[in-house]
């Protein structure tokens, strides 16, 4: 098993890449997005990591579990690992509450451990990772610690108006959601998030999928991505 072992990155099938692109342009490159790109094949003795990106309130975490329920993932989802960070008590929890709070991105170091956590304490080899990563930053100390790339990058796209509308419904509590967060949210979503979906546009990984319509209606945008997993 290869979560077994002190670190994952030995066990990972797929080439480590050290050649980052440090450019991270900040245009919005619409052409190069891939919807239609094959996804590769997974197999059971390395992980098949999913990200999944959108703006606060584009319905990330509702899609997630979708996804877990017909094809069978991991869900990790980075805010709720830093909120189980910050209700444990532990030495981060303050920091990464008034961050949270702030709307700003904690640092990659505390995400990416949360993370390989997770992912070295799972049977599973199939990841969806729900919120992450939020900057280049992000993206970089993923790839340089975990040793991998993902295979699949879904983008969930939604308007502004409807995101700060579904967050300002989402009701659960969170000391983020409200309109001053929301506001600066998006603000550091268009200018540090917009850089990695470009990256993995140029990468041929992303499927951008259009945020807006029912639960159901976009899940129907999403199966056929997974189509060729078996759950
Ligand atoms: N397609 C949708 N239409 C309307 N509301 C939605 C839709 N998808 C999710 N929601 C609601 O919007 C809020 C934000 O969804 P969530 O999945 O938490 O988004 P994210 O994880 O991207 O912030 C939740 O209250 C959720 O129930
Ligand atoms: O990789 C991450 C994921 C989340 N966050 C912080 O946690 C908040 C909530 O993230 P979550 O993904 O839960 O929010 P959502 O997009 O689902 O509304 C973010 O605004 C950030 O402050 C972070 O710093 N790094
Ligand atoms: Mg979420």
């Amino acid at each position: 098993m290869w979560r077994r072992v002190a670190s994952v990155s030995h066990l990972f099938s797929h080439s480590k890449s050290t050649k980052f692109n440090q450019g991270g342009s900040t245009f919005k490159i619409w052409e190069t997005f891939t919807s239609e790109s094959e996804i590769p094949t997974p197999s059971k003795g390395s992980p098949f990591i999913t990200f999944v990106l959108g703006g606060p309130g584009s319905g990330k975490g509702t899609q997630c579990a979708k996804i877990v329920e017909a094809f069978g993932f991991t869900h990790i989802s980075a805010g709720d690992l830093l909120r189980r960070e910050i209700a444990s008590g532990s030495a981060y929890g303050s920091v990464i509450l008034s961050t949270i709070r702030e709307g700003k991105i904690v640092p990659s170091q505390v995400t990416v451990q949360l993370i390989q956590k997770e992912m070295e304490s799972s049977d599973n080899y199939k990841f969806l990772i729900d919120g992450f990563p939020r900057s280049e930053e992000n993206r970089k100390a993923f790839e340089q610690t975990i040793g991998t790339e993902p295979d699949v990058v879904l983008f969930f796209d939604c308007p502004e108006q409807e995101m700060v509308k579904r967050v300002l419904n989402r009701n659960q509590g969170r000391v983020d959601d409200n309109i001053d967060t929301i506001k600066k949210r998006l603000e550091i979503f268009d200018e540090l998030n917009w850089p990695v979906i470009n990256y993995y546009s140029q990468r041929g990984k992303l499927h951008k999928i259009n945020a807006v319509g029912t639960v159901d209606e976009i899940f129907e945008k999403v199966r056929p991505i997974f189509a060729p997993l078996s759950k």
